[in-house]
């Protein structure tokens, strides 16, 4: 499972958990502008924008969960097994393999109003990276500081949601987390009053009792429930050292911890990784089950204009 949020104050950022219960080779890896992208079938683009993103670096491709580009559009892959459907290619069009979606937009286009002109071009086909690769189901958020989009390429064709909370987690689909949320619509940051019944003394007897009933399981559901809550009521001081340390503490409020997420695998979903994107700046910051401390690689600080991939190890 995996939870994306994006975080406005003052910069804007964006970042995920990515929870799953094993690496995928992943690796910080910036794309620079002069890297020759080759598309399975929508051809080889030699210039492009750049971008940074955790990406699986086993290949002369960027393979990436999440990444933003030099203009502050981002995106993020998260698991949409059972829902995601990938076309049959046919040669004709804008076919791109679910790998190459964030390599393709963040490479094209600078805003998603730009991005959302030219996505009913776009259909996403069944091609696999390597034999080895198979085709990962996933959905995809994608933002800029203006707008948020959800998109899920299903047996339907390729849905596109307007997303309000600038949340996702995983399945169900983005319809149902959308009317989920007015389940908890009652919740609030603030000390409760007694609406039970009047003719009852019912008091506060702690803090934090106005939210309840805010589900703490790591269901999807309940994370996207979670983080929206945490997110949506956030209050940080608009510094970048604040704004990143409170951007980790609303993730950590939806990580996973080893053990308590079992698969039916028998294998443990723990939270590998999280990161946090200044979308502005391109500075990536990120944290590792195993290590808490914050690192961070600048984008601005390489050579944007090269024309091989750098991998931060
Ligand atoms: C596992 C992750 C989602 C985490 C998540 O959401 N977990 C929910 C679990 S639950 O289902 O809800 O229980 C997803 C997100 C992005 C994916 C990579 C995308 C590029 C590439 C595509 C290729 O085709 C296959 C390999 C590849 C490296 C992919 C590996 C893996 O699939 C990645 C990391």
């Amino acid at each position: 499972m995996c939870t994306c949020i994006t975080y406005d104050n003052g910069d804007f950022y964006f970042g995920r958990n990515l929870d799953l219960d094993c690496s995928f080779g992943e690796k910080v890896v910036i794309t620079p502008r002069n890297f020759p992208l080759d598309f399975r079938l929508a051809g080889r683009k030699e210039q492009h924008y750049a971008m940074i993103g955790m990406a699986s670096a086993v290949s002369r491709f960027p393979l990436y969960a999440e990444a933003v580009n030099e203009k502050g559009l981002c995106m993020a892959g998260l698991n949409f097994p059972g829902n995601a459907y990938y076309q049959k290619p046919e040669g004709q069009g804008m076919e791109l393999a679910s790998f190459e979606i964030i390599a393709w937009i963040l490479g094209n286009y600078s805003t998603v109003a730009e991005v959302k002109n030219d996505l009913e071009k776009m259909k996403i086909v069944d091609i696999a990276f390597s034999e080895k690769m198979p085709p990962a189901p996933l959905h995809w958020m994608l933002a800029d500081r203006e707008q948020c989009l959800v998109l899920e390429a299903v047996q339907e064709g390729l849905k596109i949601y307007e997303n309000p909370f600038g949340v996702l987690t995983n399945n169900p689909p983005f319809e149902y987390h959308r009317l989920n949320m007015n389940n908890y619509m009652n919740l609030s940051a603030k000390s409760p009053e007694n609406r039970f019944c009047d003719k009852l003394s019912l008091k506060p007897y702690a803090q934090g009792m106005g939210a309840a009933g805010l589900p703490g399981d790591a269901s999807s559901a309940s994370r996207f429930v979670r983080a929206a809550f945490l997110k949506w009521n956030s209050v940080s001081p608009q510094d970048e050292k604040s704004n990143v340390s409170q951007f980790f503490h609303i993730l950590d409020g939806v990580s996973m911890v080893r053990g308590s997420v079992i698969t039916e695998a028998g294998t443990y979903d723990i939270t590998t990784y999280s990161c946090c994107i200044n979308t502005r700046t391109g500075a990536y910051y990120y944290k590792t089950y195993d290590d808490s401390r914050i690192r961070k690689v600048e984008m601005q600080e390489t050579d944007l204009e090269g024309a091989e991939l750098i991998t931060v190890f």
